[in-house]
């Protein structure tokens, strides 16, 4: 599963550019959601979705190396950590792999934190699970509501 973000320039444009380039292993792509800030607070709202993707010929180090690609593709500048970006693409869970090499680690360690990523995984998949952590509904419930508050879906865009 593969989580996209952008909060600089046209955002939707963005994640179309992404989801377009993924569409040859593409199973399937939530809702868009207008998100607020977490890390870096004093930046402009994220669009943020969440990607399901297949294709046997991938392994987790050459969805890590599309996604930098995507990222290429939109311009996205090296900048602060946590800070504004035409594009973030986080492969967040590969089945059956776990890594802790700090290139990529899987699953991706934010996610238990990040209702930008748990609330459109559930939509695509009420049932899933965050390996060695817990079921995505559970960790959802376990943040305060501020963090889920500030998850909106935008039901007027679409990818
Ligand atoms: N699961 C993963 N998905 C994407 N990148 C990862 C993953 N695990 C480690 N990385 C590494 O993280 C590095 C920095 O990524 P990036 O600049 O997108 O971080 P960030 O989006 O600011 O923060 P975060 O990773 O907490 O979302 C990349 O060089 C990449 O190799
Ligand atoms: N709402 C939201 N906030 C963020 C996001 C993101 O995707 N959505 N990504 C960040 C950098 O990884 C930092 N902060």
């Amino acid at each position: 599963m593969l989580s996209l973000g952008s909060n600089l320039g046209d955002r939707l444009s963005y994640l179309r550019l992404a989801v377009d380039g993924l569409r040859d292993s593409l199973v399937a792509v939530s809702s868009v959601y207008e998100t607020a800030p977490w890390g870096v607070t004093d930046q402009p709202d994220f669009l943020n979705a969440v990607c399901i993707v297949a294709d046997p010929a991938r392994d987790h180090w050459a969805w890590l190396r599309a996604g930098q690609a995507l990222e290429r593709e939109a311009e996205r500048v090296r900048e602060q950590r946590w800070g504004p970006r035409t594009l973030d693409v986080d492969v967040v869970s590969v089945d059956g792999v776990r890594s802790a090499d700090p290139e990529l680690r899987l699953p991706h360690p934010g996610t238990a934190e990040r209702a930008t990523v748990l609330v459109p995984w559930l939509e695509l998949d009420p049932d899933a699970e965050v390996s060695d952590v817990g079921r995505a509904d559970a960790l959802l419930a376990a943040l305060p509501a501020a963090d889920r508050d500030g998850v909106r879906k935008r039901a007027d865009l679409s990818l």
